[in-house]
């Protein structure tokens, strides 16, 4: 479904430009204005996830910061026909601009991995990166839906809570730490398996947790449509997805970690916020959030999607034993990973 919709969002957009039919709601051309502001947008991932938020039709304004490069980024995008303006925006100095009136911001900016890197030894540069990109947001656009993607994001959600805390402008509805690629691998990976389409409407399963090795954790018990694998490669396929990014960062051999992939599961989400936003019912994906399913204060599981941002912290669904069992094993990590991010928050 996911496939098809950003498919016909590329159709409609190059033959269409601004006009919009969605699959439930806008008549053509009627959709709000929303701005959506990318921050790190001339990164591996900044550049295609600008290209797509382009690409999407519920998008009036977009504006893409970085600390530099995004002048280029942002006249190359502009020439495309479709509804949004573009701006580009450079520097300090101008991140207020780029942020002033912003319903969405994405933030992929700071240092991808290398090989035999953990996510967590991203923490020392992208912490400090988050925390003065979301004391910005908390400045100058206190009521964006924030869609973090930086890593490591098991910790930078927990930054950017405190940032905004310290503002006094949190609200936990708001903040959303990006855990789509996860799903969109273990759809992926499923299906393979599975030998069924994953580009067919009904590959779907929540992965709930956090996001990095084996506190992402999928529910393939969930998977629909249902397949008889066997406990073996129910294993595996929880494995590779919970190393997924370290395959593609030992792929690419020291040039950085997924880039495509990510732009497309944060557009993908993004599209979500946007539609939440604009009063579409029903919009579900999973994103790590301001929790109470366990005992942890952020937990990644179903949200719903509302006018607001998080209309419904969903449960999880029920466990097998092999997932109850990662659920308990993950924890202690996660919790772990949220506390330095607070501490750090904190103290800095
Ligand atoms: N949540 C997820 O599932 C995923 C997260 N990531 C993370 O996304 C982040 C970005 O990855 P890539 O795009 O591959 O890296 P990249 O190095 O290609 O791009 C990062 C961009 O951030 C910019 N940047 C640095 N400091 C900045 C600041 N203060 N303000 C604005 N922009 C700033 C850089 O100039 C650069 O253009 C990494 O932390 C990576 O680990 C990557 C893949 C998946
Ligand atoms: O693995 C990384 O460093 C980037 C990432 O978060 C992913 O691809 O899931």
């Amino acid at each position: 479904m996911r496939t098809s919709m950003l498919k016909s969002i590329v159709r409609r957009s190059s033959t269409a430009g601004a006009s919009y039919v969605s699959r439930r709601g806008f008549a053509s051309g009627s959709a709000p204005e929303r701005k959506v502001a990318v921050l790190g947008a001339a990164g591996g991932i900044g550049q295609p996830l600008s290209l797509l938020m382009k690409l999407n039709p519920l998008v009036s304004s977009l504006s893409l910061y970085d600390i530099a490069g995004t002048p280029g980024v942002a006249a190359d995008v502009s020439h495309i026909n479709t509804r949004s303006e573009v701006a580009g925006f450079a520097g300090e100095e101008q991140l207020g601009q780029a942020l002033e009136g912003a319903d969405v911001v994405i933030i992929p900016a700071g240092v991808p991995r290398k090989p035999g890197m953990t996510r967590d030894d991203l923490f020392n540069i992208n912490a400090g990166i988050v925390k003065s990109l979301c004391t910005a947001i908390a400045k100058y656009c206190p009521n964006a839906l924030v869609n973090m993607i930086s890593n490591p994001v098991n910790s930078t959600v927990p930054i950017a809570a405190e940032v905004f805390k310290k503002a006094g402008t949190y609200d936990e509805k708001k903040l959303f730490g990006v855990t789509m690629l996860d799903v969109v691998r273990a759809k992926t990976f499923y299906a393979g398996k599975a030998k069924v389409n994953v580009a067919g409407a009904q590959v779907n399963l929540p992965v709930v947790g956090g996001h990095a090795g084996i506190t992402i954790l999928p529910l393939f018990s969930q998977a629909t449509p249902k397949a008889n694998l066997s406990d073996e490669e129910i294993v595996a396929l929880t494995k590779r997805t919970q190393d997924g990014g370290t395959e593609v960062v030992e792929a690419k051999a020291g040039k950085g970690s997924a880039t495509l992939s990510m732009a497309y599961a944060g557009a993908i989400f993004a599209d979500a916020c946007l539609k939440g936003l604009n009063g579409v019912p029903d919009v579900v994906e999973c994103a790590f959030v301001q929790s109470n399913v366990t005992e942890l204060p952020f937990f990644a599981s179903k949200v719903r999607l509302g006018k607001n941002g998080v209309e419904e912290v969903l449960g999880l669904g029920p466990l097998n034993d092999y997932e109850k069992q990662g659920l308990e094993a993950l924890k202690p990590e996660l919790l772990s990973s949220i506390e330095k991010g607070i501490k750090f928050a904190k103290e800095n």
